[in-house]
């Protein structure tokens, strides 16, 4: 079995998070569930933090709250010293309401509503990541109405490809994402940011793509930037204090993926900025970086009941389980793979082969595809691991099938973080048909 973070196998042969039994876990809260290894997010926040603590530069490493959000996640997120990154008007409600401390908020997206815009400037949040012209002019327009002075970053898109999935790849020029840099709107953007009365202007953002196993599309980013602070220094007088690098250092998902410990990725960043500014004579930046599936990807299991059995001779065995797509979209999205052990049986042999399946009403609905796993029925619990970044967070209501609950575990103590979501809730915003329909 692939062991990380504080999962190990008990005397029984069950699988443990956080010393808890896992079979205890769905025996208590059902399944499917969400199991987060705690003192796994603490140590990555720590290891983040402690690279840049090493080089001695100022930073921020801001969650990145799309991979998983909740109240209990930003809460730990501030115990941890971490900023948050936010990227909807409901991610911010969520950050307020768990009391995080707003100064340290980052707004990103790239459609980012009027309300959104005006809730964020009177929530008093650290810093705007704008994203495009129209959200330039109208968030100078609500920061005068209201003389509030925002911090803000530009997003720029490097034109740097990141070696990933397609989907989630952006830092190539042809994106949805952030000012161009080729056809120069991020100079028209730097001037105007620069030159407004209520916006002030730290610096840039790019964020090259996601699950990245390498350093070197960090590294051309940051050349990148360096070329265009050159030209803003000369043209406009500005010199950003802030370089903010994104996240999308990868993890492990399944044997052969090669992340790099996040400290390198950090060590790296540091060592090309440092020389970078040195070469240019400029005064070292902050870097901030964001972070997402790093923080809690790995940390994330997903305990389900195995249901049916399909045996089809000399093609295949299905094994059904009671989540699905509705809880891990990311195999349907990106033909995401993951390993998976049974739970309460985590010592016994592998034998045989299954393909997981959902129980949504998609052919496309499989979890994993040729899962070796001994022989296992409806008396078993299938553990999948890392589904902590994007599951969660992505899950749906498809078919009607409820969401699962999540708990995190730490100490051989486990907290319920998320309820079970019931039938009431599935019709909670249902209104009947007003009048009979005349046929
Ligand atoms: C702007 C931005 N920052 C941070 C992240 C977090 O990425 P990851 O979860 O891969 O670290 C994303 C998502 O890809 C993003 O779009
Ligand atoms: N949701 C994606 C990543 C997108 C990240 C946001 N830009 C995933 O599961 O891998």
């Amino acid at each position: 079995m692939y062991t990380h973070g504080t999962s190990q196998i008990n005397k029984q042969g069950h699988l443990e998070i956080g010393g808890v039994n896992t079979v205890d876990l769905a025996n208590k809260y059902g399944t499917p569930l969400f199991v987060y290894d705690v003192a796994l997010i603490r140590e990555r926040a720590i290891q983040f933090q402690e690279a840049f603590k090493s080089e001695n530069v100022p930073f921020q490493v801001a969650y990145a709250s799309k991979a998983f959000s909740c109240m209990a996640m930003f809460q730990l997120a501030d115990e941890l010293g971490l900023s948050l990154d936010v990227v909807s008007g409901g991610e911010l409600y969520t950050a307020i309401e768990a009391g995080f401390p707003m100064e340290r908020v980052h707004f990103h997206g790239n459609n980012k509503s009027l309300a959104e815009l005006e809730m964020a400037v009177e929530a008093g949040i650290g810093c705007i990541v704008v994203d495009n012209f129209y959200e330039l002019s109208e968030l100078s327009r609500i920061c005068k109405e209201r003389e509030h002075t925002m911090d803000i970053l530009l997003r720029i898109t490097p034109g740097v490809e990141a070696h990933t999935h397609e989907y989630i790849s952006t830092g190539q020029e042809d994106s949805k994402f952030g000012f161009d840099l080729i056809s120069g709107q991020v100079h028209e953007a730097v001037q105007l940011a620069h030159n407004d009365a209520f916006l002030k202007l730290l610096g840039v953002h790019s964020h090259i793509g996601s699950q990245i196993f390498e350093t070197t599309g960090f590294v051309m980013a940051v050349e990148k930037m360096f070329e265009l602070i050159m030209e803003w220094k000369e043209r406009f007088h500005f010199t950003p204090t802030v370089l903010n690098l994104g996240g999308g250092f990868g993890i492990r998902y399944i044997e052969g993926d090669t992340p790099l410990p996040v400290g390198d990725y950090v060590i790296k960043m540091i060592e090309v900025v440092k020389a970078k500014a040195a070469d240019l004579n400029l005064e070292m930046p902050e870097i901030w970086i964001e972070p997402g599936r790093s923080l809690v990807g790995d940390a994330g299991t997903t305990l389900y009941s195995i249901g049916s059995h399909k045996h089809i001779p000399n093609v295949r065995d299905y094994l059904s389980v009671d989540g699905g797509m509705s809880d891990n979209l990311r195999p349907a999205l990106y033909q995401a793979e993951y390993e998976g052990v049974l739970a309460n049986r985590a010592n016994d042999e592998a034998t045989e082969t299954f393909s997981i399946a959902g129980k949504c009403c998609e052919s496309g609905d499989m979890l994993i595809w040729d899962l070796p796993l001994p022989k296992a029925n409806h008396e078993d619990i299938l553990a999948v691991f890392c589904t902590g970044a994007y599951g969660y967070a992505m899950a749906n209501n498809y078919n009607r099938i409820p969401r699962p609950a999540v708990v995190f575990v730490e100490d051989g103590e486990a907290f319920e973080v998320i309820k079970r979501e019931r039938y009431e809730d599935l019709i909670r915003l249902d209104l009947p048909l007003a009048k009979k329909v005349v046929k």
